[in-house]
């Protein structure tokens, strides 16, 4: 990618995501003058094997279970302090005692008080394929995520130009990385519809009002074509909701808070995984 699309985010994202996006820039424009991008991707190459994310969602799928995503974060500007002591190794060990399918893991420090090490120590406790959460803008963070030992990167849908979205595809696939792909709204799906991965997540929570509604994953999950794998992802607290989820077509769920906010984090990823 060339420089000056390192220099600025579009300019009609409104509201929290603009922010997240602009401190974004700024932290990927440091990072990767301190780190050029020829050694973040000599890293990359000499990282673990990637682990298989969408197998691993589609043979629970294919057995009957709900494929979760199990989140792993600290904090998130909505929830605040969500789980405190906290351990990735520890939780990574209960979502996989737990029967998550795989993780999902905050890098973002500043509103999620996420760092690479939380991915790395989530990584070593288990053998569950990690999506990198964070808010990936330039090809050289796809590099990093790959170094760090990250199975599958999110791009949201919201915060990228065609270009921009297709270009950090390219580069995940050839470092055999998976791809979540995340909407929020029709428009949204239709340019996630025109990328190569099967993964397509659909965001409850609106990322610049930072409300969540499950009505969106109902609108928008029946319109994903069939050889897609569609997520649904945020504000999913009961079985309840899950069946919501699977009723609308999505039997993969992302789901953090409502899990870390439970004493047995074993326990309750059971209850979802066994939903249906
Ligand atoms: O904690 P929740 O409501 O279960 O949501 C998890 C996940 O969907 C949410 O963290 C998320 C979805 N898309 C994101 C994009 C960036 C940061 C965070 C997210």
């Amino acid at each position: 990618m060339n420089a000056p699309q390192l220099l600025t985010p579009a300019q009609d994202i409104p509201d929290t995501l603009a922010r997240i996006l602009a401190d974004k820039y700024e932290e990927v424009r440091e990072r990767s003058a301190a780190t050029p991008l020829a050694e973040m991707e000599r890293a990359a190459r000499h990282a673990p094997k990637p682990r298989d994310f969408v197998r691993a969602l589609c043979n629970a799928v294919g057995e009957g279970r709900v494929g979760l995503i199990a989140e792993i974060k600290r904090a998130s500007p909505s929830g605040g302090l969500i789980r405190d002591p906290f351990e990735p190794a520890a939780l990574a060990e209960a979502y996989c005692a737990g029967e998550a399918t795989c993780l999902s893991v905050l890098t973002d420090a500043p509103y999620f008080q996420g760092t690479p090490e939380h991915l790395k120590a989530a990584r070593a406790a288990c053998d569950l394929p990690i999506l990198r959460k964070d808010f990936m803008v330039h090809p050289w963070q796809v590099h990093e995520a790959r170094a760090m030992g990250a199975d599958c990167i999110l791009l949201i849908l919201a915060a990228l130009t065609d270009a921009q979205a297709g270009e950090l595809e390219d580069v995940a696939r050839s470092l055999d990385m998976a791809v979540l792909a995340e909407v929020h709204d029709r428009a949204e799906l239709d340019r996630a519809l025109g990328l190569e991965t099967r993964l397509i997540g659909v965001n409850n929570r609106n990322l610049r009002t930072l409300r969540t509604d499950l009505a969106t994953a109902e609108e928008l999950v029946p319109l994903i074509p069939a050889d897609r794998i569609p997520v649904a992802e945020s504000g999913l607290r009961t079985p309840e909701d899950v069946r919501r989820m699977a009723a609308a077509g999505s039997r993969c769920i992302l789901v953090g808070e409502h899990l870390l906010r439970q004493p047995d984090v074993a326990e309750a990823s059971r209850q979802l995984v066994h939903a249906l």
